[in-house]
Order: structure tokens, then C-alpha cells, then sequence
């Protein structure tokens, strides 16, 4: 090498181009190693370092005079013509599927094996089956171009490198059929960029093409990644929306998970790792292992799967909080259908809605609750206002919205509807014999009679002291008289127990009947009225039913 350095040197402008260009790939990777989060940065840094390196060989295999010392260089560029093309893939790979995570050392020392098989393949040359026995400079001139007779083991280099340069073709198309928009016009810029350096080596392999008796694949190379920073620059899709997009997430007060298709978290962003607890080796770990929340995540997301329609809430004790789970599913179209890639884990915190809604319900179950007493004690108060407290029976109170309606009813059904008042004999002389309260287990033991003596729609109201109303309808005036005039004579015939002992009571009985002797309810009690006066006036213990006549 010593002596190739020494054996003359000729500055051209193609030279001080080639230190332009050096200078402005290395420009760029300043450029590139200060940029934060970006997807393949790393990669991108070290591509620059490979291309500069190809570069510089380039030069000095210019700038040698000497035409052994012009192959030497040319073999020294290998390092570089191999590995920009590997790394350029692996970029590419990196930033179309936004992998953030860089590259082991190991990964890049298993990318260098090739370029540096290939560089010493170049340099011993064994059997020149790499550089074949007619590599020979162009003529005589002092540092005239070689040109090289390219051997089956320099085409087994160039099939290596060819494959990553499809590969990074394959992955910027996919990238640009799999976006849209700005992204899309984005990525199809990048699959022009690079087809560049693929034009001009098919060039110069094909058509002989070169640039100051140069191979003009890394001067396109060098071009590419320039034309790739000016576009990244331009658009600010590099540093911009994936730094937003990634501080977006950061900033999530809420959770966020990435469960990839095999249940594995690749993705977590700040809120998600404070919840849950996990540690530093939280990347690549299975989602059911995360602790706090993992067991309670897969088992919403296997009742989602189950097609459970809850709402799939994730709850957590001490402190208690409560978090609705969305699952987005990630997929990629392929020619056989969709193909999931995993899916997106969104965790909103609803405690303060959950536990208002709590409360919302425990107060209107409260509220139901003192509704149904009130309006129960209502209906007990209503009953109570239409009920004889002493008998149990309707009272007066009652009887006009009974009779009101029954009257609708049988009007409609053309049927008559029969009264009957019931009021005990001597009752006050009762009172007096044997006592008020004795007076009263006569006035309810009647009333059951009276009851037990009812059918259907019939009614009896306590309308005064020890006067009651039997309403009967549907009944003929003779199967009223009838009924009654069996009550009557069954309670002379059967003793009442009293507290007494078992005491004879006899009832009269006055009837009136609907529509025959009148339209209202109050006309009606008026002729029942005076039926009854003429039972008591006939002697009692008797029933009485007027004729239109008699009245
Ligand atoms: N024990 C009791 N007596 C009552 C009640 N309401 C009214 N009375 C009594 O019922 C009696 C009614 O007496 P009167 O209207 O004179 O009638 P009567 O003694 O039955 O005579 P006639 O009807 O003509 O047979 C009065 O003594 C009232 O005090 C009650 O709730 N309990």
C-alpha cells in the first residue's frame, strides 16, 4: 500500500469532484447522526460511513498512477460497494416498517462478512478468477483507467449485492402500494431514487457507461442518498410526523399497547409501562405476561373474539380504576386476503365516568325504590279514603265512581242494574242492650254475610251507620228481590256470634232499579229509600220493592 501511495499522484477535477461529492455524503451523515427518533438512524450513519469508504477508494484508485496500484484501490473499495447496498435494504426495511429499535452490533458484524470476503477475494484474486487475466489499464498513458475482465467469483459478488438492491426495490414498492397520500408519493419518490444506482451499474456493466473511466455506480449511490436527504427534508416525514406521532403517543395520558401476531407487546408508550409496572425488558415479552394487566387483557380481548357484545372494561384494584379496552386490529391486505399483523391496544380511563355512573344508578334505584313506597303508601291512602275502616267495605265515596262505571258498562251490554239498601232492625235498641262494641261485631259480621252473598261484578258499600248498598248489576228486579229476600230470611234463621254470645239480628230491605225507576245514581237511593221505609213500616225483616205507583 505504502508503495502505491508513493507511486505518483495526479489531481484532476474528477479527483476534487469525487472530494465533493465525499464531502457532501459526509455532510449529510452529520446531518443524519443528529437527528433524533427516526426509523433506521443508525443504519442510515453507517451507510454514509460504507459509501464514504467506497468513495475514498474510488479516489485514490483515481488519483494512483500506478496500474497494479489503480486495481489494488479498486479492490479496496469492495468493503464499500457491498455493504451500501446490504445496508441500504436493511435501511429501507428499518424506515418503510418504522423499526425504531437499531440494529445489534453483531447484526452489523454479520453485514460486514460479505464485503469483506468480497474485498479479499478482490485483492488475491485466486486463479484471477475475479479480476480475469485481461484486466489490463486502458493503454499505455501514466494512470490510464483499468479496465477490469470481471471473473466468476466477481459475478458471485455481484449476484450478492444485486439480490439487496432488489430487496430494497421490493421493500420502498411496498412501502408505496401499502400507503397513501403524501406517504405514498413519498415512498414512489424513493423507488425512482433507487433505481438510480440500479440504471447506472446495468449501464456500465451493459453499455459500458462510466464516468471519468469510473464505474458510475457510487457516484449514483452518492446521488441517492443526497436525493433521499433532500426529500426526507423536504417532506419532514424523517423527523416530523414520526417524532410527532411517536411524542403523540409519549404524551397519551391513556395506555397504548401493540400486541403483535403473536401476542407479543412491541410497542408500549409511557402511560402503559407506569401502569402496568413492566421493566426495562418489557419489549418483546407476551402480552399475558405483563404484569398488572395482562392476564385481565387477554381475557378481554378472547371475549371480543368470542363475540361478546359487553363493553370490555378492564378493572384494577388499589387504587381502584377502571379503563375501557379498544382493540384496532393491524392488517395488510395480501392477493389471499387480509393478513393480521397484530393489533393496537387502546386503554381510556373511565374511573370518573364509571363511578358517577355508579352512583347515577345507585341513586335512581334510591329513587325507584322511594317512588314505589310512595306510591304504594298512595294507593293505601286511597284505598283507606274509600274504605270503612270498622267492616272493611267500600264506602260512599267509592260508590259514585263504581256505579258510573258499571252504568257505562251495562249500558253498552243493555243490562239492567238493581240497588239494593240493607238496613238493620232496632239496631240503636241493640247498641243499648249489649253494648257499642257488640254493635260493631254485629255491623262486620253482616258485612261478611252481605260479601259472601256477592257475584261478579256486584258491590256492597257501607253508605251510613248500619246502612248498607248492595249493587247488583245485570240483575232483573225479581232475581234481586229474590237474592235479598234470601239474605234476609237466612240472617233471622242464623244467630250472629258476637262477643256477647250469639244474638238474632233481622235486616229490611229497600230496592230500586236502574234505568226503570231512574237515570241518576242519587234518584235511584232516594227510591230504594223509600222501599226500605216501607219495609220497616211493614213490620221489617222484609225486603220491599215499590212500584212506580207506590212511590
Ligand atoms: N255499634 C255501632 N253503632 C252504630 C254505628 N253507627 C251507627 N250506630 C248506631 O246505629 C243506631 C241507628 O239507630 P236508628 O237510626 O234509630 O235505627 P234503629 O234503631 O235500627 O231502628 P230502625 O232502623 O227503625 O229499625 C244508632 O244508635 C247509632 O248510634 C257504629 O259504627 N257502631
Amino acid at each position: 500500500m505504502n508503495v502505491c501511495v508513493q507511486s505518483g499522484w495526479l489531481f484532476s477535477l474528477p479527483l476534487a469532484l469525487i472530494g465533493a461529492v465525499s464531502a457532501g455524503v459526509l455532510l449529510v451523515a452529520l446531518w443524519v447522526a443528529r437527528q433524533p427518533y427516526f426509523s433506521g438512524r443508525s443504519t442510515f450513519v453507517v451507510l454514509h460511513a460504507a459509501m464514504l469508504w467506497w468513495l475514498l477508494a474510488v479516489g485514490v484508485e483515481l488519483g494512483v498512477q500506478g496500474a497494479s496500484c489503480k486495481v489494488f484501490w479498486a479492490s479496496m473499495a469492495w468493503p464499500g460497494i457491498a455493504a451500501v447496498p446490504s445496508l441500504w435494504a436493511v435501511f429501507l426495511w428499518q424506515y418503510v416498517n418504522s423499526i425504531r429499535t437499531p440494529l445489534r452490533p453483531a447484526a452489523y458484524l454479520l453485514l460486514g462478512v460479505g464485503p469483506l470476503v468480497a474485498c479479499v477475494l478482490a485483492i488475491v484474486n485466486p486463479g484471477q478468477l475475479f479480476y480475469g487475466p485481461l484486466t489490463a489499464p486502458l493503454n499505455d498513458l501514466p494512470g490510464a483507467p483499468v479496465i477490469y475482465q470481471h471473473g466468476p467469483l466477481f459475478n458471485a459478488v455481484a449476484i450478492y449485492v444485486y439480490l439487496f438492491m432488489l430487496f430494497s426495490l421490493a421493500v420502498v414498492l411496498r412501502g408505496a402500494l401499502a400507503s397513501q397520500g403524501l406517504h405514498r408519493r413519498h415512498y414512489l419518490a424513493f423507488v425512482l431514487v433507487t433505481c438510480v444506482p440500479w440504471l447506472a451499474n446495468a449501464g456500465h456493466l451493459l453499455y459500458g457507461w462510466s464516468l471519468f473511466g469510473f464505474d458510475p455506480t457510487p457516484f449514483s449511490f452518492a446521488f441517492t442518498l443526497v436525493a433521499f436527504t433532500l426529500l426526507i427534508t423536504a417532506v419532514r416525514l424523517f423527523d416530523l410526523v414520526p417524532v410527532a406521532r411517536h411524542l403523540l403517543l409519549e404524551e397519551l395520558p391513556d395506555p397504548v399497547l401493540v400486541v403483535d401476531a403473536q401476542g407479543r407487546v412491541v410497542e408500549a408508550n409511557r402511560a402503559a409501562l407506569q401502569l402496568s409496572g413492566a421493566g426495562d425488558d418489557w419489549q418483546g415479552r407476551a402480552l399475558r405476561d405483563w404484569p398488572l394487566l395482562g392476564g385481565e387483557l387477554q381475557r378481554l380481548l378472547a371475549q371480543g373474539a368470542a363475540g361478546d357484545d359487553r363493553e370490555p372494561l378492564l378493572t384494577l384494584a388499589a387504587p381502584l380504576r377502571h379503563f375501557e379496552l379498544r382493540a384496532r386490529n393491524i392488517e395488510r391486505q395480501t392477493r389471499s386476503g387480509p393478513l393480521s399483523l397484530g393489533c393496537m391496544l387502546y386503554l381510556r380511563d373511565v374511573t370518573q365516568r364509571h363511578l358517577s355512573e355508579l352512583q347515577l344508578g345507585e341513586a335512581l334505584a334510591l329513587s325507584e325504590e322511594r317512588l314505589r313506597t310512595i306510591s304504594s303508601l298512595h294507593g293505601q291512602l286511597q284505598e283507606l279514603a274509600l274504605r270503612d275502616p270498622l267492616t272493611g267495605l267500600y264506602n260512599r265515596r267509592h260508590l259514585d265512581e263504581y256505579f258510573v262505571r258499571e252504568q257505562a258498562r251495562c249500558l253498552r251490554e243493555d243490562k239492567p242494574i238493581a240497588l239494593a239498601l240493607v238496613d238493620l232492625d232496632h239496631f240503636k235498641l241493640l247498641n243499648d242492650e249489649h253494648g257499642h262494641l257488640t254493635g260493631d261485631d254485629v255491623l262486620r259480621e253482616l258485612s261478611r254475610r252481605l260479601t259472601d252473598s256477592l257475584r261478579g261484578s256486584d258491590a256492597v258499600f257501607r253508605i251510613g251507620g248500619e246502612e248498607f248498598l248492595l249493587v247488583l248489576p245485570g240483575a232483573e228486579a225479581e232475581e234481586a228481590y229474590r237474592r235479598l229476600a234470601q239474605i234476609c230470611q237466612q240472617l233471622a234463621q242464623v244467630p250472629m256470634a258476637t262477643r256477647v254470645g250469639n244474638l238474632v239480628v233481622t235486616l229490611s230491605a229497600g230496592l230500586s232499579h236502574w234505568p226503570a225507576q231512574g237515570a241518576a245514581l242519587d234518584g235511584l237511593l232516594q227510591v230504594a229509600d223509600a222501599a226500605l221505609y216501607e219495609a220497616k213500616h211493614r213490620g221489617r225483616n222484609q225486603v220491599c220493592m215499590l212500584q212506580p205507583t207506590e212511590r
